[in-house]
């Protein structure tokens, strides 16, 4: 079955690399050896290679250089290859299923909601509400910090898209949501029982729930200051005026985009803060400088976030570092449109194109002393500006939310770290592949500083 399965793929001019067994391909292997399967198959075949992985022809790319080509050229037909799992559950409008004009058109619309300017305005007063709140009452209790980011992240976006919290409302949805992210992470096998149909029923509730929202908007005369305000105006200010179906699923990207990335991201800083009590020591003494400056009420403002030198290293630690080391994005799907030739080899139409930028992360060249925890190495701004700086992705579909992102983490750092001290409880094992998890949460006993 090797032999046959190879020999259907042996077209002349395909990228070198092996494509196991038939259906499977290799995904036993990716997943089991994680990493160092990517490794071996680049010390083989070289930095260009064709695979089988979840249950598609991939050509994997961990070449630089042609990254960043493919990245940049969706026009010519590299498109967004995420998996049908997750298009189905995250919608049509999706702005990972959409191309060309209409993604121009949703991704226009989604930059004006996430603005520095919307950030400063309006968002960052909800955030900072949200987050002082949401940590308030940590103190002498053993908590699960995996769950309480991942209840973080999605309540502190639910707080700026509708101003909605610790409501009813607010905890079916987040019940659902959470069904909606493990269906759009499965395979897409729809039969009672499977995480895929539990998320494309928890998509139709999320539907009715926000369909509500948007009807009880449209019927009562009061004036909001959110998201979904700014969404629905038909006023001038507004100049993409979006469907409600659109606007939904709008509303369903920023939720999903900014769930895994800031609550992990998030979980992990905490982690390693833990770890490296120097740097926390130096991180805390900056923060409480801040807060001195401050009453008690008094919230963090834009400008708390952007000019203090040791900020600018925060807004580094927990994103870049953590990011960098606990690698939270291995790297992102395109396919093809129609069959094109990359680095010299033919790459049939329909295969996916794994851009893997994970071994990036650890490179000597680029980062000395790669597995050390060291904030500062971010101190020195041309990393930051390198073109191999993926952390984000790249290209036309490079993160619109990185400052929103780094406004939250940076946020609910500051409140965690400046009121608590904390301690793990210890021995829970930590996964970093294929995603950053910790399987039996992550608890660390809280008390204030
Ligand atoms: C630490 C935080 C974050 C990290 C590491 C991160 C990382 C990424 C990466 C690597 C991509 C590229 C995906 C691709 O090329 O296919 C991306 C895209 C995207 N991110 Fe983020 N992200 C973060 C936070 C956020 C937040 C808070 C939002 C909220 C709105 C967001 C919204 C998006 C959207 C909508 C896209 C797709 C853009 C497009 O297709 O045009 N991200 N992000």
């Amino acid at each position: 079955l090797l032999r046959w399965n190879e020999l259907k793929f042996s077209k002349k001019g395909l990228p070198p690399g092996t494509m196991g067994w038939p259906i499977f391909g290799e995904t036993t292997e990716f997943l089991k050896q994680g990493p160092n399967f990517m490794k071996n198959q680049r010390a083989r075949y070289g930095s260009f290679f064709k695979s089988h992985i979840l249950g598609c022809p991939t050509a994997v790319s961990m070449d630089p250089e042609l990254n960043r080509y493919i990245l940049m050229n969706e026009a010519k037909g590299l498109v967004p290859g995420y998996p049908q799992s997750m298009l189905d559950i995250l919608g049509k409008c999706n702005i990972a299923a959409v191309h060309g004009s209409t993604h121009k058109q949703m991704r226009g619309a989604l930059l004006a909601l996430i603005s520095p300017t919307m950030i400063k305005q309006q968002l960052l007063p909800k955030i900072d509400e949200f987050m002082r709140n949401f940590v308030s009452d940590w103190d002498n209790k053993i908590i699960d910090i995996q769950e309480k980011t991942k209840q973080m992240a999605f309540l502190s976006s639910l707080k700026q898209i509708a101003s909605v919290e610790s409501t009813s409302i607010a905890r079916e949805f987040m019940h659902e949501f959470f069904k909606l992210v493990l269906g759009t992470l499965s395979l897409p096998i729809d039969l009672p029982g499977t995480n895929y149909r539990r998320g494309l029923k928890a998509r139709k509730i999320i539907l009715t729930i926000l369909k509500q929202l948007i009807g009880k908007r449209r019927g009562c005369q009061e004036s909001h200051k959110d998201m979904l305000a700014y969404l629905m105006s038909k006023d001038d200010n507004n100049r993409y005026k979006l469907s409600d179906a659109e606007i939904i699923d709008q509303i369903i990207t920023i939720l999903y985009s900014g769930y895994e990335t800031v609550s992990t991201t998030s979980m992990m800083a905490v982690k390693y803060l833990h770890d490296h009590p120097s740097i926390l020591e130096e991180l805390r003494k900056e923060h409480m400088a801040i807060r001195e400056k401050k009453r008690p009420e008094d919230p963090i403002e834009w400008n708390d976030l952007k000019p203090m030198k040791f900020t600018r290293a925060v807004r580094k630690i927990v994103i870049f570092e953590t990011s960098r080391l606990a690698t939270i994005v291995n790297g992102v799907l395109r396919k093809t449109t129609e069959e094109m030739e990359l680095n010299g080899f033919v790459v049939p139409k329909g295969w996916r194109i794994y851009v893997y930028t994970r071994e990036i992360n650890y490179d000597p060249f680029i980062y000395p002393d790669p597995l050390a925890f060291n904030p500062w190495r971010w101190m020195d701004k041309s990393l930051e500006s390198q073109s191999n700086f993926l952390i984000f992705g790249g290209g036309t579909r490079q993160c619109p939310g990185k400052e929103l992102g780094i406004a939250e983490i940076s946020t609910f750092l500051h409140y965690f770290i400046t009121r608590y001290r904390w301690e793990e409880i210890g021995g829970e094992k930590l996964m970093k592949f294929p995603r950053v998890e910790a399987p039996n949460g992550l608890h660390i006993r809280v008390s204030s500083y």
